[in-house]
């Protein structure tokens, strides 16, 4: 492909991705692969070239751009190369006209940026940055020693006991240390909220929105595959990932529980007042996440915001009911909001004022509300809200 048909498939990329964003479509990953399954005339230096240009393009434009050649020239504003291959011949964009609509640079909708108000700028822009590859080392089957031995190119992630961070390209399914669960793919920061719940061998744990399980394992991993590990969510596709990837593991003591929304106390009856902790990794907003698919700030409401902070203070009240007397219960979001983070777990202590909060024990981040804040720039983090709170004896 020549540099200027690269640049009109990304046009045809971002208004694939625009209109997505829209109705509620696939995710710019998604339509990237699909996109290149038909076109097998692209290599794979054309396939990276599309897919850098569309991302740029994405992570450029805060609002949702009209288009994907609005998107696309605001890129060409900060990028003035790009406008050349503007040229009208074959396969390039068509010339472009005085008048045009280019799109605005920014990180996300002004009343999205309002809601991120506790980030000062630089905090914000980085939520809009490349997110490095990490791994974690499963402890039940070998150590991050041997890892890093085992692993070209691999380095120690700064604060997670387990983690490695590899190079950009690793191609993680050709590893065996893959294939053979001694690795999982997880971000730091979800392995500090692993970590966060200081469980360990002998305890009962539920994992209360353990969707494809990615905390669960490591949560197995602390506890040395001794104990109960009960794991929830209310959506099957998604826990239905968890078992094929226990097996890989190696981990044996997890319970994947099915919930019908809104008929979850019923299907948790048994466990009332039995768990030593319960973790809520709450549904949220991702707003901490946009470094691995940014185009999810064009996809936010105010309205779903608000739909999802009802819906952690819902999973909260189960959670709550479920620890035993002494025992913790540790909230977490893949958000900066507040209305999501800090400010979730103060509606909740309200609700609760019997229960007292913990200190949270994890070698990153700054105290935030009664909790702690994990961010892309500070920590090198997906961005988090953590905090932890105990049940009254
Ligand atoms: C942030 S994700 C969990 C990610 C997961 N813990 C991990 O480490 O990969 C939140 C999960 O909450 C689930 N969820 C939504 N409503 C729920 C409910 N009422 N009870 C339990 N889980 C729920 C969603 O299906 C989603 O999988």
């Amino acid at each position: 492909m020549t540099p200027a048909a690269r640049v009109q498939a990304a046009i045809d990329l971002l208004n694939e991705t625009i209109a997505a964003a829209g109705a509620g479509g696939a995710a710019a990953d998604t339509l990237i692969a699909r996109y290149f399954k038909t076109r097998r005339y692209a290599g794979s230096k054309d396939r990276r070239a599309v897919r850098d240009l569309v991302y740029a393009a994405i992570r450029r434009a805060g609002e949702r751009p009209v288009s994907g050649r609005a998107a696309m020239l605001g890129l060409a504003v900060d990028q003035p190369e790009i406008r050349d291959l503007f040229d009208g011949s074959d396969h390039a964009p068509a010339t472009i006209d005085p008048g045009e609509l280019v799109a605005r640079a920014g990180v996300a909708p002004a009343w999205l940026v309002a809601k991120l108000d506790t980030l000062d700028s630089a905090e914000q822009q980085a939520l809009l940055g490349r997110a490095p590859l990490d791994l974690r080392v499963n402890r039940l089957k070998t150590d991050r020693e041997t890892m890093l031995a085992e692993l070209p190119g691999a380095e120690p992630t700064p604060h997670a006991p387990d983690g490695l961070r590899m190079p950009e390209g690793t191609q993680l399914e050709a590893l065996t240390a893959y294939a053979e669960g001694r690795i999982e793919v997880q971000d730091e920061g979800s392995q500090l909220l692993a970590l966060a719940c200081e469980a360990r061998a002998g305890m009962m744990v539920i994992d209360l929105c353990a969707g494809a399980g990615g905390k669960t394992l490591a949560l197995a991993a602390a506890m040395k595959n001794d104990g109960r590990l009960i794991a929830c969510d209310t959506d099957r596709r998604r826990l239905g990932n968890l078992a094929p990837r226990a097996v890989r593991a190696g981990v044996t003591i997890v319970e994947p529980k099915l919930l019908d929304p809104d008929r979850e106390r019923e299907a948790l009856a048994d466990f009332v007042k039995q768990a030593d902790i319960v973790l809520v990794d709450a549904p949220c907003s991702g707003t901490g996440t946009w470094r691995r698919n940014p185009e999810a700030r064009w996809r936010l409401t105010r309205a779903r915001v608000e739909k999802l902070v009802m819906l952690q203070q819902h999973v909260l009240d189960i959670a709550a009911s479920m620890v035993k007397p002494g025992g913790a219960l540790v909230y977490a979001v893949c958000s900066l909001i507040d209305d999501e983070g800090a400010g979730g777990f103060d509606a909740f202590l309200t609700r609760h004022p019997k229960w007292t909060v913990d200190p949270v024990t994890i070698p990153a981040g700054v105290a935030h509300g009664k909790g702690r804040r994990l961010t892309p720039l500070h920590d090198g983090t997906d961005g988090f809200f953590v905090a932890r709170a105990r049940a009254p004896c």
